[in-house]
This record gives structure tokens, sequence and C-alpha cells, in this order.
């Protein structure tokens, strides 16, 4: 199987006062073609540094990124932050094609056939982001994020935000689109159960460190490192 992305030895350290702090160390692992890549671990422990870094946003003291496809697109926690409220939805779905001189009549089609695609309505594409709710907001992004026909995305805590059944329909969509258009996806969450419906395989994260890469199956019936193993000791059985 190919990759779409390999992180090979990298370190990233942020500046505090008049010393730098390493918050990535030594980090090696690859995203392959067609697989959801779940990313675990707590709060701090350089998740978003991580995804950061593969985007090229912050600068990597040590290591190489190579990427095989075209660059990730982002899925937040909060679309809020990354959909233009004073856009409608289909305006925000053109865009990117719109600058790549994309025909109206062709924009319009595309953008009707990806809100179909992620479970919007075409009434729902004539509204502002802020008229619709979180679930559909994330179903907005998800779309904005494919336009393009990218085939790589990574997803920064998804669901966190969203109601346990939003949650369901959120997570089905994303496996349902994974499989269907062939999709790599990095799937970064600090919730064991989300990742174990979601993932083919899992790195797990510890104070900027890989603990433990295993498939996901594996992982959670022997898991290997003592930090992993008390992760799971803290889920209902
Ligand atoms: N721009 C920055 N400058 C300095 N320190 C930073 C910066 N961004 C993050 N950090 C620190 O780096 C560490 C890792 O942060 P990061 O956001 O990558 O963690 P995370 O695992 O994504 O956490 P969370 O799950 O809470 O989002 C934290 O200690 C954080 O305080």
């Amino acid at each position: 199987m190919k990759n779409v992305l390999e992180v090979k030895q990298v370190c990233v350290s942020y500046k505090e006062g008049k010393h730098q702090k390493e918050v990535l160390k030594d980090i090696s692992f690859e995203v392959r073609e067609n697989e959801i890549l779940g990313l675990v671990g707590e709060s701090g422990c350089g998740k978003s540094t991580l995804s950061k870094a593969i985007l090229g946003f912050v600068k990597t003291e040590k290591g190489e990124i190579v990427h095989y496809t075209k660059r990730p697109q982002m899925i937040f926690q909060d679309p809020f932050s990354s959909l233009n409220p004073c856009k409608k939805v289909e305006w925000i779905l053109e865009e990117p094609l719109r600058m790549q001189k994309v025909s109206k009549k062709e924009r319009r089609e595309r953008v009707l056939a990806m809100g179909e695609k992620v479970g919007l309505t075409r009434e729902q594409l004539k509204r502002y982001p802020g008229e619709l709710s979180g679930g559909q907001r994330q179903r907005v992004s998800i779309a904005a994020a494919l336009i393009q026909g990218t085939k790589f995305l990574i997803a920064d805590e998804p669901v966190s935000a969203l109601d346990v059944t939003i949650q369901k329909q959120i997570m089905e969509l994303m496996v349902q689109l994974q499989e269907e258009l062939g999709l790599s996806i990095l799937f970064i969450s600090h919730d064991l159960n989300v990742i174990y419906q979601m993932c083919d395989r899992v790195l797990v994260m510890k104070d900027g460190k890989i603990e433990e890469e295993q498939e996901t199956e594996a992982l959670f019936a022997n898991p290997r490192s003592p930090y992993t193993k008390l992760l799971l000791e803290g889920l209902p059985k």
C-alpha cells in the first residue's frame, strides 16, 4: 500500500521565555492510502502541533515531512472558526472552484453534488453558517475540504463538540466518504471510543512522543505500552 505522507524523525520546539520547549520529540510515522489513522493522546501532548507541522504552519527543527499527494485539507472541531460567517454555504463551497476559474455552470453542479454527498439539502446550501446546527456545519466543512478533489484530510477533533447522536451521524458520514472516495484521514481525537469506531490504525501520543502504533483491533486487545493500558483502563467495558 502506498503512503500519502511520511513523517520522519520530526522535532518541533516553541519558545518559552528565554528557553525552547520541545513539543514534538523525534516523531515518525506514515499515513497510507485509503486508511483512517487515529492519533490519540491527552490534552497538550502535541497533537495540534503535529498537524500544524504537516501543513507547514510551524517550523520543524529536525526531521523531514514528505507529502506524496496534494497538501491535506483540515476539518476542525469548531467549523465556525473556519467558515466565513458572512457568506452563504453555497458561496463558501464555490469559492475554491472560483479561484480555479471553474465555469459557473460546473461550479453549481459540483456544489449541488457535494451537498448531496454530505447530506445537505438545497435549502441548507442557501443559508449562512450561523443558520445551521453544529452537525450541519460540520457537514459543510467536510464538503469544503473535499470539493477540490483532495484525497487526504486531517480531522482535528471533528466530532468532539457534537452531542452523541449527531456525533454518530458525522462519524458514519466520514467513514462512508472515506470508503467511497478512497480517502486517507489523519483523525485526531482524545476520545478512545471514537477512535475505536473510526480508525484502521492508531498512534498513541504522550508528551510529544509516539508511545505506540498498532492496528486498531490489536491495540484495543493487546496494548503494548503501559500508557496505552492506562488509557484503556479508563474506558467503560
Ligand atoms: N504557539 C505556541 N507557543 C508556545 N507553546 C505552544 C504553542 N502552541 C502550543 N504550545 C504548547 O505546546 C504543547 C502542545 O500543544 P498542542 O496544542 O499541540 O497540544 P494538543 O495535544 O493538540 O492539545 P489539545 O488536545 O488540548 O488541543 C502544549 O504544552 C502547549 O501549551
